[in-house]
């Protein structure tokens, strides 16, 4: 019988659904050289966001064929190392969603009536009304940073409130933002302009520490910012100091950039205006009978052989087309990613063409895989192999997928078209030998380069000295070039540059870049370390 360990506190009925088919283990508060040590006799690991899946304790773990996490973020997990090892990782992208919700609300509303200390203080024996006047949420603005399942939620329920919504994401359209009642704004007008800002979206680099010294600057002193997303989103230093010297109202915090919150935390310190929870978001009986029914049944079914719901690594496919398509996949979702940065990542279309032998109705998971790479930078973990399709489509993106499988240059290969407030750009890709992925064209300018971390693009005239110039550019920022290339289709004409670059590409080098003469445009793509 397989064996599973359940290293967190899930709901019974997740047990009960995984006692069907296999020796279950409940061991909570493992210290992490004790699940290093007992790892290697399981075959299954659920958990929620206490256990941290290192890359050591994957590799220990020999026997190792899923991680369950129930709840939705898998930023405890080492998900490359899985992958890279064969372990499937699924999670529960919507059972939590409510809770959450829900949560961000009642930190909202307690925020506004002071609630926790009003409370604190009834049962310390006082009787102190004037202390706690309030104010009300009816007709103020809420921004909502991240309009996704969770913001969307909160969207829902604070309209009912009587609450004027505004609302910035980046990956989102504006009709999307319109159905849900909120006015897509920039985030800068949405800092000034809120009176209460809630988060949920993931962290990310791009999102780590938005809410700064700068950005806590521009909002009013009547402010309120709630985080039940995810710590490291809010610089806690910076909170501390705008709370102190009331740049802001109040802010309310579920998560944390350490958790547990470490007892010296200066957060602690401070008086009504802040509430603090220890990640409850998800901690409702209805959320964690769902999210533990949801991972539960997937653990069960992978290890009877059946595909699972909601893989976040690798799909649930026949082991025989999944050898023959995983190169593919990968190169798929690396393409996705990539022509979605270079479309400005808000996709209002999407054009996927395979091409020679994968012009076929089994490729299906290869265009399953490009909406995946395409969502990706949007959603991290949330979006899998499953949930690609609805994701796209409720985000209005028109897909289009064509076939031709006259085009001959490469056995197989894929040619992917996004269009976003960039425009629109394209990319195809195809294998070299069985699994290196090589670009082989950007915006119809052939090309051949390996997929890096970091790259930088240019769209610039053909002219001597272009590369010298972007060269010591880059020098001067202290971003080192691994590779250059250059694709041009005539002498002294149109042509682009691609570099493949050791270090990530500090803010401000594309204005640079762009003041270069003969340079038209340039774009830097961030791709997930493999
Ligand atoms: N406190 C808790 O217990 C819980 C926390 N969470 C966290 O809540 C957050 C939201 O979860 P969901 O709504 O389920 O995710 P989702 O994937 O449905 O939505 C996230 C949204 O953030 C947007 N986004 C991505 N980058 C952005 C950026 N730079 N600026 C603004 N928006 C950006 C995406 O386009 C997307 O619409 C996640 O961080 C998740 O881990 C989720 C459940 C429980
Ligand atoms: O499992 C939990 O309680 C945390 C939930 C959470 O943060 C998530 O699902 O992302």
């Amino acid at each position: 019988m397989p064996k599973v360990l359940v290293s967190d506190p899930i709901d019974q009925v997740g047990i009960d659904i995984l006692s069907q088919v296999a020796q279950v283990d409940v061991k909570t508060n493992l210290p992490p050289e004790e699940l290093l040590q007992i790892i290697s006799d399981y075959d299954a690991l659920m958990i929620r966001s206490g256990t941290r899946v290192t890359k050591e304790v994957i590799e220990a773990g020999n026997q190792l064929k899923i991680i369950g996490r129930a709840g939705v973020g898998v930023d405890n997990v080492d998900v490359p190392t899985a992958t890279r090892r064969g372990v499937l990782v699924v999670n529960s992208p919507e059972g939590n969603t409510v809770a959450a919700a829900e949560h961000a609300v009642a930190m909202m509303l307690s925020l506004s009536r002071y609630i926790p200390d009003a409370n604190q203080s009834v049962k310390g024996g006082q009787w102190d009304r004037k202390s706690f006047t309030g104010v009300e949420v009816y007709k103020k603005t809420l921004g909502i940073v991240g309009l996704g399942k969770i913001g969307s939620h909160v969207a829902s329920i604070a309209r009912a409130m009587g609450m004027r919504l505004l609302a910035y994401d980046p990956y989102l359209s504006m009709e999307r933002a319109e159905q849900l009642g909120c006015q897509l704004v920039e985030l800068d007008f949405l800092f000034q302009e809120a009176d209460y800002i809630t988060l949920h979206m993931p962290k990310t680099p791009e999102t780590y520490h938005l809410i700064n010294a700068e950005a806590l600057n521009k909002m009013k002193p009547t402010t309120r910012i709630i985080n039940c997303a995810r710590g490291g989103i809010i610089d806690e230093e910076a909170l501390v100091e705008a709370l102190k010297q009331g740049k802001i109202a109040g802010a309310a915090l579920d998560v944390y950039e350490q958790e547990p919150l470490q007892a010296e935390s200066s957060l602690r310190s401070l008086g009504k205006q802040l509430i603090l929870t220890p990640h409850l978001g998800a901690s409702t009986e209805e959320a964690q009978v769902n999210v533990a029914i949801d991972v539960a049944e997937q653990i069960r079914d992978v290890l009877l052989g059946l595909p699972a719901r909601s893989a976040v690594n690798i799909p649930g496919l026949r082991p025989d087309l999944m050898e023959k398509l995983r190169p593919y996949l990968l190169l798929a979702e690396t393409l996705g990613n990539f022509v979605s940065q270079l479309a400005g990542g808000r996709i209002e279309s999407f054009h996927i063409k395979l091409q020679g032998d994968l012009a076929t109705n089994e490729s299906q998971p290869i265009v399953i895989a490009a909406l995946k790479g395409l969502l990706s930078h949007a959603l991290q973990e949330r979006v899998n192999y499953v949930n690609a399709n609805i994701e796209a489509k409720e985000r209005g993106i028109h897909v289009v997928e064509t076939r031709d499988a006259t085009v001959k240059d490469y056995t197989g290969s894929l040619l992917l078209s996004a269009t976003g407030p960039l425009g629109t750009h394209s990319v195809t890709g195809a294998l070299l030998g069985d699994n290196e992925i090589r670009i082989t064209s950007i915006d119809e300018f052939p090309i051949n380069v390996p997929p890096s971390r970091y790259m930088l693009f240019t769209l610039h005239r053909d002219m001597p000295g272009i590369i010298g110039k972007i060269g010591s550019l880059l020098g001067s920022f202290n971003v080192n070039i691994a590779s250059m290339q250059v694709g041009r289709k005539l002498v002294r004409g149109d042509a682009v540059m691609v570099l493949s670059l050791d270090d990530p590409i500090p803010d401000g080098i594309l204005s640079e870049i762009t003041k270069v003469n003969g340079i038209r445009d340039a774009y830097t793509v961030t791709l997930p370390e493999n």
